[in-house]
């Protein structure tokens, strides 16, 4: 029997991002390819006679498992009934912008795109915000959405995870599907840690650990980092533009594992709510390595920290707590 359509949510979807994800979702690369969907797309009144031209791209892509399209500019239109919702849309910031500029336009947003939310999607809604700065914004959804479970809000540290797995396939000559098991800690910002120590490659002889393989630690702990850290302003300096097609396809992976589950013996990256696990400061949303099943991410416990790496996650966390004062300074 056909399964029911999923409604998904894409705020921003006339965007850079969202005209690179709409169509995965239509075509099954989040859900499954045989999982019908109703896409909802929201963007603001400047933007709206450039949403109603995706709407009619997406009509004309003649997408099998495509059951309806919501294109619109009313937030409580957009979330209503919404299974899955991916926060792409925000303030970007301009020419003569300090950061406390851009951090209160986009709380305002993310406060009141909370509240839709919160009245208006489907029970059990899953969250995947974006938009930067991703790890805050969804933090504020959260503290302003009280009644959605804060297991059912993340952000995105995908792509940064994808990237790391992309520069150690690429150091090694290897498939990029044999690489697994690296980590994001903390902020999607340039103080995220992307961390090895517990990456493996599937070869021949078995699994090895990305570091004996490598066997050049200068640079698992320097160019390598601030390779992963800097991408997204790499990306900028050569397109002009912020990644877009890598970002539309980690939030595809990163619901896709979410929903579906990881492969045994693979973890992920998630900003997730910190409870604590190791010794990361509770309230934060910090990306942590994550296993999913049943629908649900689970925190990977128990993985040994060096020294190097304690410091990493905790300069990480402290921006992430910076920035958490600095959201809730904007709210007075
Ligand atoms: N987490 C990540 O890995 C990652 C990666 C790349 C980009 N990003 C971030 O994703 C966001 C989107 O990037 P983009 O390149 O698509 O930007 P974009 O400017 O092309 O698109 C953003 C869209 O959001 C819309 N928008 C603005 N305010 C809105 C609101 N209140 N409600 C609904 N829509 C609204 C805009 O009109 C625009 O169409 C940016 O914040 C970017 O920094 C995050
Ligand atoms: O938009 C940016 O600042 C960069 C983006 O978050 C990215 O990681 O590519």
């Amino acid at each position: 029997m056909a399964k029911d359509p999923v409604r998904v949510l894409v705020t921003g979807a006339a965007g850079q991002i969202g005209y690179a994800l709409v169509p995965m979702i239509a075509r099954g690369v989040m859900l499954g390819p045989d999982q019908p969907v109703i896409l909802h797309m929201l963007d603001i009144p400047p933007a709206a006679e450039s949403l109603n031209g995706v709407k009619m791209e997406l009509v004309d892509a003649a997408f099998p498992l495509l059951k309806g399209v919501v294109a619109t500019t009313d937030v409580v239109e957009a979330c209503t009934g919404v299974n899955i919702a991916v926060m792409v849309g925000g303030f970007p910031r301009k020419e003569g912008m300090e950061r406390k500029d851009v951090m209160s336009k986009n709380v305002s947003i993310y406060k009141s795109q909370a509240s839709a939310l919160e009245k208006h999607a489907a029970a059990n809604c899953k969250v995947l915000v974006v938009a930067n700065p991703a790890n805050t914004n969804a933090l504020i959804l959260k503290e302003f959405a009280p009644s959605i479970h804060e297991k059912n809000i993340s952000c995105l540290t995908r792509l940064d995870h994808n990237r790391a797995l992309g520069q150690i396939s690429e150091r090694l000559g290897v498939q990029v599907s044999d690489v697994k098991n690296v980590i994001i800690w903390g902020n999607h910002s340039s103080t995220q840690y992307p961390d090895v120590n517990h990456a493996t490659v599937a070869t021949p002889a078995g699994e090895k650990p990305v570091r004996e393989l490598v066997a050049d630690d200068a640079w698992l702990n320097g160019e390598f980092i601030t390779t992963v850290q800097q991408r997204g302003a790499a990306i900028i300096k050569a397109r002009k533009l912020s990644s877009a097609l890598s970002a539309a396809s980690a939030a595809c992976d990163h619901i896709r594992d979410w929903v579906l589950g990881t492969p045994q013996g693979t973890f992920v990256s998630m900003g997730v709510y910190s409870d604590g696990s190791y010794n990361v400061p509770a309230g934060l949303i910090y990306s942590f390595p994550v296993t999913c099943g049943n629908g649900e991410w689970k925190i990977v416990q128990g993985l040994a920290i060096d020294e190097f790496s304690r410091k990493k996650l905790d300069a990480t966390a402290e921006e992430l707590s910076e920035e958490k004062a600095l959201a809730y300074s904007c709210l007075n």
